[in-house]
């Protein structure tokens, strides 16, 4: 039987590469579902992947993250489409309108810190969040939430006893524990929900072991580095391309002192892809998985332990359950309140 994975933000960056580098290994063995909010931009990808692997099952699954109907739908086409899923990466993300803080850049540039603001971005970047029409806060919505409910309404095909499945997120060493507050876990009140949403999906990774490993459902996170995407282009807005390509000597620079600046998607993908070839029994649930390149180029994976405590992880996890099922209330009012006015 073919194995089953789905990639969410599989239309650019690290998403992408991660598929081009699963099909490299196995064109013929896999079932590639690229779920993706615009559909133009997965055509693209899938047309783009099929060049180069033109026997590769690509299929494509509308599904915006930050919407809750989205999700909702998106994970019924899944379950109706395929009766086994092995891997769900968990990588779409946004870090909207973020501030790059150049003094501080500059101060840490001449500080003990440097290496640290390099690898995490930690002290630099700060983001202004939006509300999305489901009234979340679309960073945490985005890049935690949407997920969650996947997950949830994925379970009876995540779950099965004759064989382990693997969710895999995306997340960051920029994840933080002073970014997060159990109080806020949305972070409407704060400037680091790019940094909040990461730690929380460090979190929610030891709940999903501690909640569904004995039913055959394992989880983790890796961090891909500094990686030159739609994403990190988007911190200095008014750099063009060719100014990144000019920056490039300087980053494999700073890459002989931190290794995280994996810089291409190819590189950043590697912990994603080390994991696809990892039993998941074998694996560290308090472990991030980090993608390393090192100053002459060669990628690698290796495990640092999280800031994480298993009393934050439940507790994070009783509240998504919590919002998990207002959501779902008030969709269903919703969808009578439309029923009524359409019967009218
Ligand atoms: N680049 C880096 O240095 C780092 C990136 N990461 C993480 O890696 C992941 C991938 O990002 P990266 O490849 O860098 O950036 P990209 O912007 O290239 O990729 C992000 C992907 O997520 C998709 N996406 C965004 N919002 C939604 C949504 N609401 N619903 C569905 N898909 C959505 C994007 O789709 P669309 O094309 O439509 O926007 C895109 O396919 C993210 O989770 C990011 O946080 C972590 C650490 C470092
Ligand atoms: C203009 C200057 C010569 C160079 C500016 C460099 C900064 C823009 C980068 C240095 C470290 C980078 C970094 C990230 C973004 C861009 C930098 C701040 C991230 C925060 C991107 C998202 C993540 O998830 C982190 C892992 C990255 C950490 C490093």
């Amino acid at each position: 039987m073919n194995k089953v994975v789905l990639v969410t933000g599989a239309n650019s960056g690290i998403g992408m590469a991660l598929c081009e580098r699963l099909l490299s290994r196995d064109t013929e063995g896999l079932q590639l579902c690229l779920a993706c909010r615009n559909m133009y931009r997965a055509q693209a990808a899938r047309a783009a992947l099929l060049t180069s692997h033109p026997t590769a099952q690509v299929a494509l699954l509308q599904m915006d993250t930050s919407s809750i109907s989205s999700v909702l739908t998106a994970a019924q086409e899944v379950k109706l489409r395929y009766n086994r899923l092995d891997y769900l990466y968990l990588n779409a993300g946004i870090m909207p309108n973020p501030q790059f803080d150049v003094k501080a850049f500059f101060k840490g540039i001449f500080s003990s810190n440097i290496i640290t603001m390099f690898a995490t971005g930690e002290g630099i970047l700060t983001q202004k969040d939006d509300v999305t029409s489901d009234g979340l806060q679309e960073v945490f919505a985005t890049n935690l939430f949407g997920h969650f409910l996947l997950i949830r309404e994925l379970e009876p095909v995540l779950c099965q006893p004759d064989r382990t499945s693997h969710l895999i997120w995306t997340s960051s060493s920029n994840a933080h524990r002073s970014a997060f507050s159990l109080e806020d876990i949305q972070h409407r009140k704060g400037t680091q929900p790019y940094s909040s949403s990461k730690y929380a999906s460090d979190l929610l990774n030891l709940a999903l072991n501690t909640h569904f490993n004995k039913q055959g459902l394992y989880s983790s996170v890796i961090c891909p580095g500094f990686v030159m995407t739609n994403l990190t282009y988007g911190i200095l807005p008014s750099f063009p391309a060719f100014v990144w390509s000019l920056l490039m000597p300087v980053f494999w620079l700073i890459r002989m002192f931190t290794n995280t600046f994996t810089l291409t998607p190819y590189n950043g993908a590697e912990a994603l892809f080390w994991l696809f070839k990892q039993k998941p029994e074998s694996l560290d649930p308090q472990a991030k998985y980090h993608s390393l390149t090192s100053g002459l180029g060669n990628n690698y994976t290796q495990p640092r332990k999280m800031d994480i405590d298993l009393e934050t992880s439940e507790a994070l996890f009783e509240k998504l359950l919590q919002l998990e099922s207002e959501v779902r209330k008030k969709l269903k009012e919703k969808q009578k309140a439309s029923q009524h006015l359409h019967s009218a």
